[in-house]
């Protein structure tokens, strides 16, 4: 299906309106005079772009209509992407149009030919949006793994293994980085599974010291050691009939991981300082994203409880290994976050995008999360910029970068703070850059860059 192009033009001056009615092809163009006409036309028409005039009556040398108007459409269509023309040299409405959520600005007067690249991307990315949305809502909609956000490949091919092992009942070993959802997925197979409606208890082995590391799993009996008090169930115990989620199972010290396994051959357990064996009946679901095959090789993990452990063994990719998952689930958070927190709506400005893109996430989706939440209370306006997230600079991550993205980011600060620096004046940026002139408008094209 091919959705139909509208793009509604906002602009007072008859002139204008018909240059620009015309300058455009394959489009529907809608032309609007005033905020009433277009508030009508962004009704009826519903258009993916808005290309805005400021000054519109009955304030045509100032900026308060034109505002008006843009905030008018935005909570009416917050998808839409409003181009603001800013007056010469008037960088600073263009500015305040930006952080109040215009997509983007151009200068009057009007470059027919920068304008329309402008336009044709406002498009490009309404539709690049609208399919993540879709693709969003779908895996959303999924109850299976209800709180997990991925259109990567890799990890829709994940989840759809964790959906089918899930109703089987066997052991399942969860392999990857730290932050890359494990904790996630673990509920996932039990939601997923007979046992949804026992418990689902959660430990980290390597959390706790290895003194206690046993009473937490099996429970101790009253008097079984100092201060123990009162009989209290283990882990184990607490999750009968549910599911009991070991995570970094690497970390269980040798002696514990006899008991364990003797948990899994019989099924049955011992509190410490009891005498009876208790029949338990618990699926255990464990992670480590240690490299558990060499632990096993050199005598740190038994060999046979690995293979109880063992039965199904899902490997969860990285977080640089899903391509566009960042960008998606960075909008999953910031949206979640920003309500939370009623913050009012956010979005990511487009070099917080190409950064999120181009950052190996080392921490993976918690570390993606932490720096959303983070962004979004530091942010003044309504954008989320790069330096928000404090990615300001890609080449300083750690982890695989993209070359690309890092040059352009070089590129775009340069020539940003040769314009701030020459005041938009092209040759005398062009001389502070060491470029010519032909070679600057070619980048600064390229990169839809204003003087
Ligand atoms: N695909 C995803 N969609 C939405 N949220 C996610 C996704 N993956 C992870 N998260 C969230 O990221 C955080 C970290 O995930 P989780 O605790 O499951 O990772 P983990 O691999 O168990 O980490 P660790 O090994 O450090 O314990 C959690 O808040 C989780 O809800």
């Amino acid at each position: 299906m091919t959705t139909r192009k509208c793009l509604l033009i906002v602009e007072d001056d008859a002139g204008l309106q018909r240059q620009l009615r015309w300058a455009y092809e394959g489009y529907d163009i809608v032309v609007a005079g005033d905020r009433e006409a277009a508030i009508a036309a962004v009704r009826a028409e519903e258009p993916q772009v808005v290309t805005l005039d400021l000054g519109l009556p009955p304030d045509p040398d100032g900026v308060s209509e034109g505002f008006a108007t843009m905030e008018a459409i935005l909570a009416m269509k917050p998808d839409t992407k409003v181009v603001v023309a800013s007056g010469h040299g008037d960088r600073s409405s263009a500015l305040r149009a930006i952080d109040l959520g215009a997509w983007d600005f151009y200068a009057k007067p009007i470059d027919i030919d920068a304008l329309g690249l402008i336009v044709a991307r406002a498009f490009h990315v309404h539709a690049l949006e609208a399919e993540n949305r879709r693709l969003a809502d779908r895996i959303e909609g999924q109850a299976v793994l209800g709180g997990m956000i991925t259109a990567a490949p890799e990890m829709l091919k994940v989840t759809r293994t964790i959906e089918r092992v899930a109703p089987a009942d066997v052991s399942v070993m969860l392999l990857g980085a730290s932050g890359t959802g494990k904790e996630l997925l673990a509920r996932g197979v039990h939601d997923a599974s007979r046992r949804k409606r026992g418990n689902f208890v959660a430990i980290n082995c390597a959390a706790i010291p290895e003194t206690l590391l046993e009473s937490e799993l099996f429970g101790h009996e009253k008097g079984a050691f100092t201060g123990a008090v009162k009989t209290t169930e283990g882990k184990i115990e607490q999750a009968a009939g549910g599911t009991l989620f070991l995570d970094e199972i690497g970390d269980v010290p040798l002696p514990l991981q006899v008991k364990l396994l003797r948990f899994l051959q019989e099924r049955v357990i011992e509190r410490i300082g009891g005498r009876k064996a208790i029949p338990v009946d618990t699926r255990i679901v464990c992670a480590t994203h240690q490299d558990i095959d060499a632990m096993v090789a050199d005598g740190r993990f038994r060999e046979d409880l690995y293979y109880r452990l063992a039965e199904i063994v899902v490997r969860i990719p990285s977080l640089s290994e899903r391509p566009g998952d960042p960008a998606l689930l960075a909008r999953h958070f910031l949206d979640r976050h920003a309500a939370q927190m009623g913050l009012g709506p956010k979005r990511f400005a487009p070099d917080a995008l190409a950064a999120i893109e181009a950052w190996g996430w080392p921490g993976n989706v918690r570390e993606l999360e932490n720096r959303v939440k983070r962004a979004a209370i530091m942010a003044d306006g309504k954008a989320v910029t790069a330096a928000d997230l404090d990615l300001a600079s890609p080449d300083m991550a750690s982890g695989p970068i993209n070359l690309k993205a890092v040059r352009e980011a070089a590129d775009r600060s340069a020539i940003r703070s040769a314009l701030a620096q020459a005041q938009g004046n092209i040759s005398g940026t062009a001389r502070l850059l060491g470029i010519s002139r032909p070679t600057l408008y070619d980048l600064m094209k390229s990169y839809d860059l204003q003087p």
